[in-house]
């Protein structure tokens, strides 16, 4: 098991809880789409996780340590929800400085860092841009960079905030597929925040659908159900079935509001 999550509650506020008594594992090799209203606590509950902010009970362990807020837990890789921000490093600096150690100046990086960096830009098929400053990329081409920093580590947990949010269609199956090509070769664990029911049944093993009451965790196909969406979006929704090199693929079309 990567990561347990034993009875996570949290509130800002006192009375308002945002998460309560949330229970949930991941093995390695496996992915789970966390899902919910926008507001509703997915970017909150992924940030207990990774111990940007404290569970006000419960816990959370990552290969058997727990995790502490402002002691960050070596082997998890967290890529915020995307933010056009200025920074005067190249694409590959940017990666480079992400491996650990190497944030200073004194730590410089060595030509096997540089060569993990392009390797891994490669993969993502972002290595044109390896030169290029990171204050001249759009918002997509910028997120995909910050998915590489947090690939340079290694991570046994990989945590992504909404990292599809800005990619165009191409670049969005080039992410999944370069996720779940990740994970596996890796065997290392992988959660998700997006709002795409459509990507979270092409690569999650486990679907996580918070509600405003409770959520839903277990197996992406039997969370991500036409009722399910009706009950935690207030959507109505038809899911189509068909066959694609092999693979069942699953996709929802979104019809009315409740
Ligand atoms: N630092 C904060 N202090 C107080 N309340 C906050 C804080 N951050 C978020 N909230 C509130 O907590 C709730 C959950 O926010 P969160 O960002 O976790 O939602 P989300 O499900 O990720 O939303 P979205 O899909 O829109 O990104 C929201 O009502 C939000 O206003």
């Amino acid at each position: 098991m990567i990561l347990e999550v034993h009875n996570g509650c949290f509130e800002y506020f006192s009375g308002r809880p945002i998460l309560k008594n949330i229970m949930f594992h991941l093995d390695g090799g496996q992915i789970m789409a966390v899902m919910g209203r926008n507001g509703i606590g997915k970017t909150t509950l992924i940030k207990c996780i990774v111990g940007i902010l404290p569970w006000n009970e419960g816990f959370s362990m990552i290969e058997e340590v727990r995790s502490q807020v402002n002691k960050p837990i070596k082997g998890i890789g967290y890529v915020p929800q995307a933010h056009k921000v200025s920074f005067a490093y190249s694409v590959r600096d940017m990666v480079v400085f992400g491996k650990a150690g190497h944030q200073t100046y004194l730590a410089a990086p060595g030509k096997n860092d540089y060569a993990l960096a392009d390797d891994i830009l490669d993969k993502m098929g972002i290595y044109d841009l390896r030169n290029q400053s990171c204050n001249e990329l759009s918002g997509g081409q910028l997120q995909l960079v910050f998915i590489a920093r947090a690939l340079i580590n290694s991570p046994r947990l990989l945590v992504l905030d909404e990292p599809e949010a800005h990619l165009d269609f191409r670049n969005q199956i080039r992410l999944l597929n370069l996720i779940k090509n990740v994970v596996l070769e890796n065997k290392i664990a992988c959660i998700i925040n997006t709002h795409y029911p459509n990507h979270a049944m092409r690569i999650a093993d486990k679907c996580f659908l918070l509600g405003e009451h409770d959520y839903r965790v277990g197996c992406t196909a039997q969370v991500m159900t036409e009722e399910n969406i009706r009950t935690y979006f207030g959507v109505h929704s038809y899911s189509h079935q068909f066959q694609y090199n092999g693979e069942t693929i699953t996709t929802f079309a979104f019809l009315d509001e409740v």
